[in-house]
């Protein structure tokens, strides 16, 4: 095997540009030499059915950690979005990416944004989160299941399968993509998921090298704000699906989280919202004060809305 430091990524055009991405800035900053190992995961391969319905979001990475297990690459990268909130002991996340727009994006070729649909029209998402505080404004629009990497979706959208879809800004410009959002959805309506628009990467926990070395690329800001979303969903048993939108942002040196939670299955019923502000300096401020917001979401009767798993 080369010397080379190995990114094992997903094939999709989105994890490919956030793996060269990462390759480029690597080589710019430190002078490595890094190539990539494209996989497929289960999670590419399941398009037919809701992925909170077939094991959830650790469908995109796993097989990526098994390269890195078995030495056949090195850095895993990743939508931080996609990372489920514990990971499987022997790995770690080494370092999280300045946000790209944390936004999500209204998608349509006939109206600009929420409040120009039709009574009844239909919008794209599989996202239960999406579906939830689409509905909380607009109760009577029609919700139909959208999967697939953003190309197909927005095929998907062209053929005339939908009246919009929403998706994740951060993958639209990335790609280049930017012309096709037609609005984005202020955060307070549609609060975004935890770690959306940010990139993750992940190592072998025993890989001090990588490890030291990657620590230097942290964005500091991203990562206590993300750290934050994700103790949101972690103190909430983040590894079931649940309508969970948690998203943190800095207002001169003042970290604030939204949060918003729906019922798992009755997806109409009121949202349970929360916001807590901080000033975290670390990981563990950081969590600290997404775990105060799950305990406030408790407190406000999480637990009925919570799915039994
Ligand atoms: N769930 C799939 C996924 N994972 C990351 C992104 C977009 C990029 C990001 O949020 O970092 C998307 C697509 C979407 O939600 O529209």
């Amino acid at each position: 095997m080369s010397s080379n430091t190995i990114i094992a990524t997903r094939e999709s055009r989105l994890a490919l540009w956030q793996a060269e991405h990462v390759r480029d800035v690597l080589t710019a900053r430190f002078g490595l030499a890094v190539e990539l190992l494209g996989m497929t995961t289960k999670g590419d391969q399941i398009l037919d059915r809701a992925l909170s319905k077939v094991g959830g979001k650790g469908l995109f990475v796993k097989e990526l950690e098994t390269a890195l297990e078995e030495g056949r690459a090195h850095l895993a990268v990743h939508s931080l979005k996609d990372v489920p909130m514990d990971l499987p002991s022997g790995f770690a996340l080494a370092a999280i990416w300045e946000r790209e727009d944390p936004r999500d994006a209204w998608v349509s070729n006939k109206y600009e944004n929420l409040d120009a649909l039709p009574q009844g029209a239909c919008v794209g998402t599989s996202s239960l989160r999406r579906v939830v505080q689409l509905l909380a404004h607009r109760p009577d629009l029609k919700i139909e299941p959208l999967r697939g990497n953003l190309d197909t979706r927005l095929r998907k959208l062209d053929e005339g399968g939908y009246d919009a879809i929403v998706l994740a800004a951060a993958g639209l410009k990335r790609l280049g993509l930017g012309a096709r959002i037609r609005s984005l959805f202020d955060t307070a309506l549609m609060i975004p998921a935890a770690g959306q628009g940010a990139l993750g990467i992940e190592i072998r926990e025993d890989d001090a090298r990588l490890r030291e070395l990657l620590a230097q690329t942290i964005h500091q800001p991203t990562f206590l704000a993300c750290h934050a979303e994700r103790a949101v969903s972690r103190s909430l048993g983040g590894s079931c699906s649940m309508p969970l939108a948690a998203f943190g942002h800095w207002n001169d040196g003042v970290l604030t989280i939204d949060a918003a939670l729906g019922h798992s299955t009755e997806l109409t019923r009121p949202l349970i919202k929360v916001r807590v502000t901080g000033t975290p300096t670390d990981e563990a401020s950081a969590r600290a004060l997404g775990e105060h917001a799950a305990a406030l979401l408790r407190e406000a009767g999480a637990g009925d809305y919570l799915p039994a798993c």
